[in-house]
Protein backbone atom coordinates (compact mmCIF):
# COMPACT_ATOMS: atom_id res chain seq x y z
CA UNK A 1 0.00 0.00 0.00
CA UNK A 2 1.10 3.27 -0.99
CA UNK A 3 2.01 5.52 1.71
CA UNK A 4 -0.87 8.14 2.62
CA UNK A 5 1.37 10.91 3.86
CA UNK A 6 -0.58 11.14 7.26
CA UNK A 7 -3.78 11.33 5.74
CA UNK A 8 -5.13 8.85 7.73
CA UNK A 9 -4.75 10.52 10.65
CA UNK A 10 -6.71 13.71 9.33
CA UNK A 11 -9.46 11.52 9.24
CA UNK A 12 -9.95 10.36 12.34
CA UNK A 13 -9.19 14.58 13.42
CA UNK A 14 -12.72 14.82 10.99
CA UNK A 15 -14.52 11.63 12.91
CA UNK A 16 -14.15 13.70 16.15
CA UNK A 17 -15.75 17.11 14.95
CA UNK A 18 -18.68 15.14 13.47
CA UNK A 19 -22.16 16.63 14.90
CA UNK A 20 -20.05 19.90 15.82
CA UNK A 21 -21.87 22.31 13.99
CA UNK A 22 -20.00 25.11 11.86
CA UNK A 23 -22.02 27.66 14.33
CA UNK A 24 -21.11 26.39 17.62
CA UNK A 25 -17.28 25.80 15.97
CA UNK A 26 -17.00 30.09 15.33
CA UNK A 27 -18.44 30.73 18.61
CA UNK A 28 -16.14 28.39 20.53
CA UNK A 29 -13.29 30.32 19.40
CA UNK A 30 -13.89 34.03 19.24
CA UNK A 31 -10.67 34.59 17.03
CA UNK A 32 -12.36 32.72 14.49
CA UNK A 33 -14.53 34.65 12.12
CA UNK A 34 -12.17 37.18 11.28
CA UNK A 35 -9.21 34.90 11.90
CA UNK A 36 -9.31 32.58 9.62
CA UNK A 37 -8.94 34.80 6.86
CA UNK A 38 -5.69 35.75 4.71
CA UNK A 39 -5.02 38.40 2.30
CA UNK A 40 -2.71 38.35 -0.74
CA UNK A 41 -2.50 41.60 -2.20
CA UNK A 42 -5.81 42.26 -3.73
CA UNK A 43 -7.24 38.99 -2.42
CA UNK A 44 -8.71 38.07 0.37
CA UNK A 45 -10.17 34.74 1.47
CA UNK A 46 -12.41 33.50 4.89
CA UNK A 47 -11.83 30.05 5.54
CA UNK A 48 -14.05 30.46 8.63
CA UNK A 49 -16.65 28.47 7.35
CA UNK A 50 -14.87 25.36 6.39
CA UNK A 51 -15.52 22.26 8.64
CA UNK A 52 -12.20 22.34 10.77
CA UNK A 53 -11.42 23.31 13.92
CA UNK A 54 -7.29 24.77 14.91
CA UNK A 55 -6.33 21.24 15.81
CA UNK A 56 -7.31 19.89 12.41
CA UNK A 57 -5.41 23.10 10.91
CA UNK A 58 -2.57 22.71 12.91
CA UNK A 59 -2.15 18.95 11.51
CA UNK A 60 -2.86 20.07 8.41
CA UNK A 61 0.24 22.61 8.44
CA UNK A 62 2.50 20.05 10.25
CA UNK A 63 1.49 18.12 7.16
CA UNK A 64 2.83 20.87 4.80
CA UNK A 65 5.35 21.30 6.47
CA UNK A 66 6.67 17.52 6.89
CA UNK A 67 6.48 17.41 2.76
CA UNK A 68 8.71 20.55 2.83
CA UNK A 69 6.27 22.73 1.05
CA UNK A 70 8.51 25.68 0.86
CA UNK A 71 11.02 23.85 -0.23
CA UNK A 72 8.96 22.12 -3.03
CA UNK A 73 8.02 25.68 -3.92
CA UNK A 74 11.65 27.09 -4.43
CA UNK A 75 12.22 24.11 -7.03
CA UNK A 76 8.83 24.93 -9.04
CA UNK A 77 10.38 28.36 -8.92
CA UNK A 78 13.68 27.82 -9.43
CA UNK A 79 13.12 25.39 -12.94
CA UNK A 80 13.98 21.99 -10.71
CA UNK A 81 12.40 19.46 -13.50
CA UNK A 82 9.60 19.11 -11.48
CA UNK A 83 7.43 17.64 -14.05
CA UNK A 84 9.19 14.76 -13.50
CA UNK A 85 7.03 11.95 -16.14
CA UNK A 86 8.18 14.68 -18.84
CA UNK A 87 11.58 15.36 -17.70
CA UNK A 88 10.67 19.71 -17.98
CA UNK A 89 10.48 22.30 -15.41
CA UNK A 90 7.10 24.11 -14.88
CA UNK A 91 8.29 27.80 -14.91
CA UNK A 92 4.77 29.84 -15.61
CA UNK A 93 6.15 31.63 -12.86
CA UNK A 94 9.03 33.01 -14.96
CA UNK A 95 6.59 34.22 -17.45
CA UNK A 96 5.81 37.07 -14.72
CA UNK A 97 8.56 37.60 -12.93
CA UNK A 98 12.13 36.58 -11.27
CA UNK A 99 12.00 35.44 -8.06
CA UNK A 100 14.70 32.94 -6.98
CA UNK A 101 17.72 34.09 -9.06
CA UNK A 102 18.62 30.87 -10.32
CA UNK A 103 19.69 30.72 -13.76
CA UNK A 104 17.34 29.08 -15.71
CA UNK A 105 14.69 30.94 -14.02
CA UNK A 106 16.25 34.08 -15.13
CA UNK A 107 16.48 32.68 -18.78
CA UNK A 108 13.10 32.00 -18.96
CA UNK A 109 12.35 35.35 -17.76
CA UNK A 110 14.32 37.14 -19.97
CA UNK A 111 13.23 34.89 -23.15
CA UNK A 112 9.84 36.21 -22.11
CA UNK A 113 10.44 39.47 -22.02
CA UNK A 114 11.56 39.15 -25.62
CA UNK A 115 8.65 37.82 -26.53
CA UNK A 116 6.46 40.36 -24.93
CA UNK A 117 8.14 43.16 -27.28
CA UNK A 118 7.43 41.14 -30.46
CA UNK A 119 3.64 40.98 -28.77
CA UNK A 120 3.47 44.74 -28.60
CA UNK A 121 5.19 45.28 -31.92
CA UNK A 122 2.99 42.99 -33.71
CA UNK A 123 -0.04 44.50 -31.60
CA UNK A 124 1.12 48.04 -32.74
CA UNK A 125 1.24 46.70 -36.43
CA UNK A 126 -2.50 45.05 -36.55
CA UNK A 127 -3.59 48.71 -35.25
CA UNK A 128 -2.64 50.45 -37.59
CA UNK A 129 -3.86 48.41 -39.97
CA UNK A 130 -7.62 47.94 -40.96
CA UNK A 131 -8.19 44.39 -39.01
CA UNK A 132 -11.22 45.33 -36.63
CA UNK A 133 -11.22 41.73 -35.44
CA UNK A 134 -9.47 38.90 -34.11
CA UNK A 135 -10.18 35.22 -34.28
CA UNK A 136 -8.12 32.86 -32.06
CA UNK A 137 -8.03 29.39 -32.75
CA UNK A 138 -6.86 26.91 -29.83
CA UNK A 139 -8.57 24.40 -27.49
CA UNK A 140 -7.75 23.65 -23.99
CA UNK A 141 -4.80 25.45 -22.65
CA UNK A 142 -4.83 27.33 -25.64
CA UNK A 143 -7.76 28.78 -25.33
CA UNK A 144 -9.39 28.70 -21.88
CA UNK A 145 -7.08 31.05 -20.64
CA UNK A 146 -7.16 33.61 -22.85
CA UNK A 147 -11.01 33.49 -22.50
CA UNK A 148 -11.77 33.68 -19.09
CA UNK A 149 -9.71 37.15 -19.48
CA UNK A 150 -10.76 38.32 -22.31
CA UNK A 151 -14.29 37.59 -21.25
CA UNK A 152 -13.91 39.14 -17.80
CA UNK A 153 -11.92 42.30 -18.62
CA UNK A 154 -12.38 43.31 -22.26
CA UNK A 155 -14.13 46.86 -22.39
CA UNK A 156 -17.90 46.26 -23.39
CA UNK A 157 -17.58 48.64 -25.82
CA UNK A 158 -14.59 50.76 -27.65
CA UNK A 159 -11.14 48.30 -27.31
CA UNK A 160 -9.34 48.01 -30.01
CA UNK A 161 -10.54 44.70 -31.23
CA UNK A 162 -13.18 42.56 -31.03
CA UNK A 163 -12.05 39.41 -29.98
CA UNK A 164 -13.47 35.65 -30.95
CA UNK A 165 -12.58 32.03 -29.59
CA UNK A 166 -12.83 28.79 -31.76
CA UNK A 167 -12.04 25.63 -29.72
CA UNK A 168 -14.42 23.22 -30.35
CA UNK A 169 -13.42 20.52 -33.99
CA UNK A 170 -18.07 20.67 -34.11
CA UNK A 171 -18.30 22.61 -37.78
CA UNK A 172 -20.99 24.60 -36.24
CA UNK A 173 -18.44 26.56 -33.64
CA UNK A 174 -16.45 27.12 -37.16
CA UNK A 175 -19.96 28.78 -38.86
CA UNK A 176 -20.98 30.52 -35.93
CA UNK A 177 -17.97 32.58 -35.49
CA UNK A 178 -17.67 33.54 -39.12
CA UNK A 179 -20.85 34.79 -39.06
CA UNK A 180 -20.92 38.43 -39.79
CA UNK A 181 -17.01 39.20 -39.91
CA UNK A 182 -15.45 40.26 -42.72
CA UNK A 183 -12.25 38.23 -43.61
CA UNK A 184 -10.70 41.70 -45.20
CA UNK A 185 -11.13 42.96 -41.33
CA UNK A 186 -9.95 39.86 -39.69
CA UNK A 187 -6.76 38.44 -37.85
CA UNK A 188 -6.61 34.54 -36.96
CA UNK A 189 -3.94 33.30 -34.30
CA UNK A 190 -3.48 29.67 -34.83
CA UNK A 191 -2.76 28.97 -30.81
CA UNK A 192 -1.18 25.23 -30.46
CA UNK A 193 1.54 24.61 -28.05
CA UNK A 194 2.09 21.39 -29.57
CA UNK A 195 0.84 22.39 -33.34
CA UNK A 196 -0.60 18.94 -33.81
CA UNK A 197 -3.95 19.03 -32.02
CA UNK A 198 -6.99 17.44 -34.59
CA UNK A 199 -9.48 20.85 -33.67
CA UNK A 200 -7.01 23.47 -34.23
CA UNK A 201 -5.29 22.35 -37.44
CA UNK A 202 -9.19 21.83 -38.95
CA UNK A 203 -10.21 24.88 -37.88
CA UNK A 204 -7.40 26.42 -39.17
CA UNK A 205 -7.64 24.78 -42.31
CA UNK A 206 -11.23 26.67 -42.27
CA UNK A 207 -10.07 29.65 -41.22
CA UNK A 208 -7.04 30.08 -43.62
CA UNK A 209 -9.30 29.38 -46.62
CA UNK A 210 -11.49 31.63 -45.40
CA UNK A 211 -9.26 34.07 -44.68
CA UNK A 212 -8.03 34.25 -47.93
CA UNK A 213 -4.79 36.19 -47.39
CA UNK A 214 -1.92 34.90 -45.21
CA UNK A 215 -0.60 37.72 -44.56
CA UNK A 216 -2.92 38.01 -40.94
CA UNK A 217 -2.44 34.91 -40.10
CA UNK A 218 -0.34 34.17 -36.96
CA UNK A 219 0.81 31.48 -35.01
CA UNK A 220 1.68 30.85 -31.05
CA UNK A 221 3.47 27.92 -30.97
CA UNK A 222 6.45 25.74 -29.41
CA UNK A 223 6.79 24.09 -32.45
CA UNK A 224 7.54 26.47 -34.72
CA UNK A 225 8.60 24.43 -37.73
CA UNK A 226 5.28 22.58 -37.94
CA UNK A 227 3.58 25.87 -37.79
CA UNK A 228 5.47 26.67 -41.03
CA UNK A 229 5.12 23.26 -42.87
CA UNK A 230 1.11 23.25 -42.39
CA UNK A 231 0.53 26.46 -42.93
CA UNK A 232 3.45 28.58 -44.40
CA UNK A 233 3.58 31.10 -41.45
CA UNK A 234 6.85 32.87 -42.07
CA UNK A 235 8.89 32.43 -38.51
CA UNK A 236 8.22 36.86 -38.39
CA UNK A 237 4.35 35.96 -37.66
CA UNK A 238 4.93 33.07 -35.13
CA UNK A 239 5.30 33.83 -31.76
CA UNK A 240 7.04 30.96 -29.69
CA UNK A 241 6.72 29.37 -26.43
CA UNK A 242 8.64 26.61 -24.73
CA UNK A 243 7.97 23.21 -23.17
CA UNK A 244 9.04 24.36 -19.83
CA UNK A 245 5.54 25.91 -20.00
CA UNK A 246 2.40 23.53 -19.59
CA UNK A 247 -0.66 24.30 -21.31
CA UNK A 248 -2.71 25.15 -18.90
CA UNK A 249 -0.41 27.82 -17.58
CA UNK A 250 0.22 29.24 -21.03
CA UNK A 251 -2.14 32.36 -20.60
CA UNK A 252 0.91 34.46 -19.14
CA UNK A 253 2.97 33.65 -22.36
CA UNK A 254 2.45 34.45 -26.20
CA UNK A 255 -0.66 32.11 -25.56
CA UNK A 256 -2.10 35.41 -23.92
CA UNK A 257 -2.20 37.28 -26.96
CA UNK A 258 -5.61 37.41 -27.79
CA UNK A 259 -5.60 39.06 -24.38
CA UNK A 260 -2.83 41.89 -25.47
CA UNK A 261 -4.80 42.49 -28.21
CA UNK A 262 -8.44 43.20 -26.59
CA UNK A 263 -7.70 45.00 -23.42
CA UNK A 264 -4.04 46.39 -24.83
CA UNK A 265 -0.46 45.45 -23.90
CA UNK A 266 -0.36 47.23 -20.88
CA UNK A 267 -3.35 45.81 -19.45
CA UNK A 268 -1.69 42.69 -20.28
CA UNK A 269 1.15 43.31 -18.10
CA UNK A 270 -0.69 44.25 -15.62
CA UNK A 271 -2.18 40.69 -15.13
CA UNK A 272 1.42 39.59 -15.27
CA UNK A 273 2.06 41.68 -12.78
CA UNK A 274 -0.75 40.05 -10.40
CA UNK A 275 0.22 37.40 -10.50
CA UNK A 276 3.86 37.86 -10.05
CA UNK A 277 2.40 39.92 -6.85
CA UNK A 278 0.85 36.71 -6.01
CA UNK A 279 3.58 34.56 -6.59
CA UNK A 280 5.70 36.39 -4.25
CA UNK A 281 3.41 35.96 -1.75
CA UNK A 282 3.03 32.49 -1.67
CA UNK A 283 6.74 31.53 -2.10
CA UNK A 284 8.15 33.98 0.22
CA UNK A 285 5.02 33.87 3.03
CA UNK A 286 5.29 31.09 6.29
CA UNK A 287 2.64 28.56 5.85
CA UNK A 288 0.15 29.68 8.13
CA UNK A 289 -0.30 33.10 6.73
CA UNK A 290 0.35 31.76 3.19
CA UNK A 291 -3.17 31.62 1.23
CA UNK A 292 -2.40 28.82 -1.12
CA UNK A 293 -1.61 26.97 1.23
CA UNK A 294 -4.39 27.84 3.15
CA UNK A 295 -6.53 27.02 0.04
CA UNK A 296 -4.41 23.98 -0.89
CA UNK A 297 -4.88 22.19 2.48
CA UNK A 298 -8.66 23.06 2.87
CA UNK A 299 -8.56 21.22 -0.29
CA UNK A 300 -7.17 18.08 1.51
CA UNK A 301 -9.00 18.42 4.14
CA UNK A 302 -12.24 18.57 2.38
CA UNK A 303 -11.03 15.44 0.10
CA UNK A 304 -9.34 13.22 2.23
CA UNK A 305 -10.68 13.60 6.03
CA UNK A 306 -13.99 14.75 5.10
CA UNK A 307 -14.31 13.02 2.17
CA UNK A 308 -15.82 15.24 -0.40
CA UNK A 309 -16.06 14.08 -3.89
CA UNK A 310 -16.94 17.66 -5.94
CA UNK A 311 -15.85 20.88 -5.19
CA UNK A 312 -18.30 24.04 -6.41
CA UNK A 313 -16.80 27.07 -7.74
CA UNK A 314 -19.48 29.94 -7.44
CA UNK A 315 -18.31 33.23 -8.81
CA UNK A 316 -20.94 36.38 -7.78
CA UNK A 317 -19.70 38.31 -10.61
CA UNK A 318 -21.25 38.09 -14.23
CA UNK A 319 -17.66 38.93 -15.46
CA UNK A 320 -16.19 35.48 -14.08
CA UNK A 321 -18.71 33.24 -15.33
CA UNK A 322 -16.25 31.43 -17.46
CA UNK A 323 -13.93 30.98 -14.15
CA UNK A 324 -15.50 27.44 -13.49
CA UNK A 325 -14.91 26.20 -16.40
CA UNK A 326 -11.22 27.23 -16.78
CA UNK A 327 -10.29 26.19 -13.45
CA UNK A 328 -11.66 22.34 -14.39
CA UNK A 329 -8.60 22.24 -16.69
CA UNK A 330 -6.53 23.73 -14.68
CA UNK A 331 -7.56 21.65 -11.68
CA UNK A 332 -8.82 18.44 -13.11
CA UNK A 333 -6.50 18.12 -15.16
CA UNK A 334 -3.36 18.58 -13.59
CA UNK A 335 -4.46 16.32 -10.41
CA UNK A 336 -6.53 13.72 -12.29
CA UNK A 337 -4.04 11.15 -11.31
CA UNK A 338 -4.01 7.98 -9.75
CA UNK A 339 -0.59 6.97 -9.42
CA UNK A 340 1.98 8.70 -7.53
CA UNK A 341 5.83 10.28 -8.67
CA UNK A 342 7.25 6.67 -8.86
CA UNK A 343 4.08 5.10 -10.34
CA UNK A 344 2.71 3.17 -7.54
CA UNK A 345 -0.71 3.49 -6.43
CA UNK A 346 -1.80 6.83 -4.60
CA UNK A 347 -3.90 5.38 -2.26
CA UNK A 348 -6.25 7.78 -1.27
CA UNK A 349 -8.87 9.99 -2.98
CA UNK A 350 -7.29 12.55 -5.33
CA UNK A 351 -8.87 15.53 -7.53
CA UNK A 352 -12.58 15.35 -6.71
CA UNK A 353 -15.16 16.93 -9.43
CA UNK A 354 -14.70 20.66 -10.07
CA UNK A 355 -17.90 22.40 -11.31
CA UNK A 356 -19.75 25.37 -10.66
CA UNK A 357 -21.37 28.62 -12.63
CA UNK A 358 -22.11 32.13 -11.98
CA UNK A 359 -24.22 33.50 -9.19
CA UNK A 360 -27.38 34.35 -9.04
CA UNK A 361 -27.98 32.57 -12.06
CA UNK A 362 -26.86 29.13 -10.46
CA UNK A 363 -29.11 30.09 -7.54
CA UNK A 364 -31.73 29.57 -9.37
CA UNK A 365 -31.07 25.77 -10.72
CA UNK A 366 -28.70 23.99 -8.87
CA UNK A 367 -29.13 25.23 -5.29
CA UNK A 368 -31.85 22.86 -4.22
CA UNK A 369 -29.41 20.49 -4.45
CA UNK A 370 -26.51 22.17 -2.39
CA UNK A 371 -28.89 23.08 0.39
CA UNK A 372 -30.76 19.95 0.44
CA UNK A 373 -29.36 16.89 -1.41
CA UNK A 374 -27.74 14.28 0.49
CA UNK A 375 -24.35 14.97 -0.64
CA UNK A 376 -22.58 18.04 0.61
CA UNK A 377 -20.26 20.16 -2.36
CA UNK A 378 -18.07 22.37 -0.45
CA UNK A 379 -17.73 25.64 -2.10
CA UNK A 380 -15.43 28.69 -3.12
CA UNK A 381 -17.24 31.90 -3.47
CA UNK A 382 -15.90 34.67 -5.33
CA UNK A 383 -17.06 38.05 -4.55
CA UNK A 384 -15.81 41.58 -5.99
CA UNK A 385 -16.10 44.48 -3.26
CA UNK A 386 -16.59 47.32 -5.69
CA UNK A 387 -18.49 47.10 -8.77
CA UNK A 388 -17.33 49.59 -12.17
CA UNK A 389 -20.89 49.43 -13.20
CA UNK A 390 -23.70 52.26 -12.68
CA UNK A 391 -26.24 50.21 -11.42
CA UNK A 392 -24.93 50.61 -7.35
CA UNK A 393 -28.56 49.12 -5.72
CA UNK A 394 -28.15 45.42 -8.12
CA UNK A 395 -23.91 45.28 -6.95
CA UNK A 396 -25.45 45.12 -3.05
CA UNK A 397 -28.45 42.86 -4.30
CA UNK A 398 -25.44 40.68 -5.60
CA UNK A 399 -23.12 40.99 -2.50
CA UNK A 400 -26.35 40.38 -0.47
CA UNK A 401 -26.91 37.02 -2.05
CA UNK A 402 -23.22 35.95 -2.13
CA UNK A 403 -23.03 36.88 2.32
CA UNK A 404 -26.35 35.24 2.38
CA UNK A 405 -25.64 31.72 0.77
CA UNK A 406 -22.81 31.34 2.67
CA UNK A 407 -24.22 31.38 5.89
CA UNK A 408 -27.06 29.90 4.99
CA UNK A 409 -24.85 27.16 3.54
CA UNK A 410 -22.89 26.99 7.17
CA UNK A 411 -26.17 27.36 9.20
CA UNK A 412 -28.96 26.03 8.52
CA UNK A 413 -32.59 26.03 9.31
CA UNK A 414 -34.37 23.47 11.80
CA UNK A 415 -38.08 23.65 10.99
CA UNK A 416 -40.97 21.11 12.29
CA UNK A 417 -41.78 20.28 8.95
CA UNK A 418 -38.55 18.08 7.49
CA UNK A 419 -39.29 19.47 4.12
CA UNK A 420 -38.59 22.76 5.11
CA UNK A 421 -35.62 22.36 6.93
CA UNK A 422 -31.75 23.19 6.67
CA UNK A 423 -29.56 20.78 8.08
CA UNK A 424 -25.99 23.17 7.33
CA UNK A 425 -22.71 22.35 7.83
CA UNK A 426 -22.24 23.00 3.94
CA UNK A 427 -18.53 24.28 3.68
CA UNK A 428 -17.13 27.36 1.76
CA UNK A 429 -14.29 29.62 1.64
CA UNK A 430 -15.39 32.99 0.38
CA UNK A 431 -12.61 34.77 -1.64
CA UNK A 432 -13.17 38.42 -2.17
CA UNK A 433 -11.21 40.76 -4.60
CA UNK A 434 -11.27 44.47 -3.68
CA UNK A 435 -12.09 44.81 -7.55
CA UNK A 436 -11.91 42.82 -10.72
CA UNK A 437 -8.82 44.16 -12.53
CA UNK A 438 -6.07 42.71 -14.17
CA UNK A 439 -4.17 42.77 -11.67
CA UNK A 440 -6.60 41.01 -9.07
CA UNK A 441 -7.46 38.53 -11.82
CA UNK A 442 -4.02 37.96 -12.46
CA UNK A 443 -3.33 36.89 -8.66
CA UNK A 444 -6.52 35.36 -8.35
CA UNK A 445 -5.34 32.85 -10.95
CA UNK A 446 -2.39 32.64 -9.85
CA UNK A 447 -3.35 31.68 -6.52
CA UNK A 448 -5.21 28.80 -7.78
CA UNK A 449 -2.34 27.65 -10.12
CA UNK A 450 -0.22 27.75 -6.57
CA UNK A 451 -2.99 25.68 -4.84
CA UNK A 452 -3.32 22.80 -7.69
CA UNK A 453 0.82 22.10 -7.26
CA UNK A 454 0.20 22.40 -3.74
CA UNK A 455 -2.37 19.59 -3.67
CA UNK A 456 0.10 17.82 -6.05
CA UNK A 457 2.45 17.32 -3.40
CA UNK A 458 0.32 16.06 -0.49
CA UNK A 459 -0.98 13.40 -2.82
CA UNK A 460 2.56 12.57 -4.39
CA UNK A 461 1.46 12.85 -8.03
CA UNK A 462 3.04 15.12 -10.75
CA UNK A 463 0.63 18.08 -11.57
CA UNK A 464 2.24 18.95 -15.09
CA UNK A 465 1.06 15.68 -17.29
CA UNK A 466 -1.46 14.84 -19.60
CA UNK A 467 -1.46 11.10 -20.32
CA UNK A 468 -4.98 10.79 -19.72
CA UNK A 469 -6.15 12.41 -22.75
CA UNK A 470 -3.76 10.36 -25.04
CA UNK A 471 -5.94 7.38 -24.95
CA UNK A 472 -9.38 8.88 -26.52
CA UNK A 473 -7.30 10.93 -29.11
CA UNK A 474 -5.70 7.63 -30.13
CA UNK A 475 -8.87 5.74 -30.87
CA UNK A 476 -10.40 8.75 -32.33
CA UNK A 477 -7.99 8.83 -34.81
CA UNK A 478 -7.83 5.08 -35.34
CA UNK A 479 -11.74 5.14 -36.04
CA UNK A 480 -11.42 8.19 -38.56
CA UNK A 481 -10.79 5.90 -41.63
CA UNK A 482 -13.73 3.65 -40.38
CA UNK A 483 -15.88 6.41 -40.54
CA UNK A 484 -14.47 7.32 -43.75
CA UNK A 485 -15.86 3.99 -44.84
CA UNK A 486 -12.25 2.40 -45.37
CA UNK A 487 -11.95 -0.06 -42.78
CA UNK A 488 -14.27 -2.01 -40.62
CA UNK A 489 -14.12 -1.05 -36.64
CA UNK A 490 -12.46 -3.66 -34.86
CA UNK A 491 -14.55 -3.18 -31.33
CA UNK A 492 -18.08 -4.84 -32.07
CA UNK A 493 -19.81 -2.45 -30.04
CA UNK A 494 -18.65 0.39 -31.78
CA UNK A 495 -19.28 -1.34 -35.09
CA UNK A 496 -22.69 -1.81 -34.10
CA UNK A 497 -23.13 2.17 -33.55
CA UNK A 498 -21.32 3.17 -36.74
CA UNK A 499 -23.43 0.70 -38.62
CA UNK A 500 -26.69 2.53 -36.57
CA UNK A 501 -24.74 5.91 -37.78
CA UNK A 502 -24.56 4.74 -41.32
CA UNK A 503 -28.08 4.05 -41.70
CA UNK A 504 -29.01 7.71 -40.91
CA UNK A 505 -26.44 9.58 -43.13
CA UNK A 506 -26.80 9.58 -46.90
CA UNK A 507 -24.35 7.38 -48.40
CA UNK A 508 -22.48 10.54 -50.00
CA UNK A 509 -21.57 12.42 -46.25
O1 LIG B 1 -1.80 23.69 -27.29
P1 LIG B 1 -2.05 22.36 -27.89
O2 LIG B 1 -0.76 21.61 -28.13
O3 LIG B 1 -2.88 22.47 -29.13
O4 LIG B 1 -2.86 21.51 -26.85
C1 LIG B 1 -4.15 21.85 -26.48
C2 LIG B 1 -4.64 21.02 -25.32
O5 LIG B 1 -4.84 19.70 -25.75
C3 LIG B 1 -4.38 18.58 -25.03
O6 LIG B 1 -5.23 17.54 -25.29
C4 LIG B 1 -4.21 18.73 -23.54
O7 LIG B 1 -5.16 17.99 -22.83
C5 LIG B 1 -4.24 20.15 -23.06
O8 LIG B 1 -3.43 20.23 -21.92
C6 LIG B 1 -3.76 21.11 -24.11
O9 LIG B 1 -3.80 22.41 -23.57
Amino acid sequence: MATTNGLDELASRAARLEGVSTASLVAADPDRAAGFAVRAGPVYANFARQRYDRKALDALFALAESLDAPGRLRALFGGEPVNQTEGRAALHTALRGDLTGTESGREAHAQALAVRERMRALGDALAASQVTDIVSVGIGGSDLGPRLVVDALAPVEGGRFRVHFLSNVDGAAAQRVLAGLDPARTAVLLISKTFGTQETLLNGAILRAWLGDDRRLYAITANPDRATAAFAIPHERVLPMWDWVGGRYSLWSAVGFPIALAIGMDQFEALLNGAAGMDAHVLLTPLRENLAVWHAMTAVWNRNALKLSTQAVLPYDERLKLLPNYLQQLVMESLGKSVRLDGSPVGVDTVPVWWGGAGTDSQHSFFQALHQGTSIEPVDFIGVARSDHDHPGNHLALLANLFAQSEAFANGQDSDDPHRSYAGQRPSTLILLDELTPKSLGALIALYEHSVYLQGLVWGINPFDQFGVELGKQVANRLLPALEGAVEAKDPVTAALLAEWRQRVSPTR
